[in-house]
């Protein structure tokens, strides 16, 4: 099952976050590159032409979060869209910052 089939599910806290080599599990099933910051966050920068194409795309990338429920941190300038990913409930990252982050990938541009 790719990390794009799959539905992220609730995480209250209480799980061990993904670190190490397991991340490198999940990284290489990603169709583009996220920096992955401190094994805690994942990162991408989007750019676009303008702030109106910036602010459609993060409405995409808010549509998939409510969707899965599970939420990136946005950062929205002219030209330019930030999204972080982690896990608030466990500070560190989960099945769940994938699947959000290779469905963000998959978003049409
Ligand atoms: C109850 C609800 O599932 C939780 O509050 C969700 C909401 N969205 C979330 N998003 C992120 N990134 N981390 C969380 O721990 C999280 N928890």
């Amino acid at each position: 099952m790719t990390l794009t089939e799959k539905k992220c599910v609730p995480c209250e806290g209480g799980v061990p976050a993904i670190e190490g080599a397991e991340i490198e599990n999940y990284t290489c099933q990603l169709k583009s590159k996220w920096d992955v910051v401190d094994e805690k966050m994942l990162r991408r920068t989007f750019t676009f032409q303008d702030f109106k194409s910036a602010m459609t795309f993060a409405n995409q990338v808010a549509a998939i979060a409510e969707e899965e429920g599970h939420h990136p941190d946005l950062h929205i300038s002219w030209g330019k869209v930030v999204i972080e990913l982690y896990t608030h409930a466990i500070g560190g990252l989960s099945e769940n910052d994938f699947i959000v982050a290779a469905k963000v990938d998959a978003i049409k541009q």
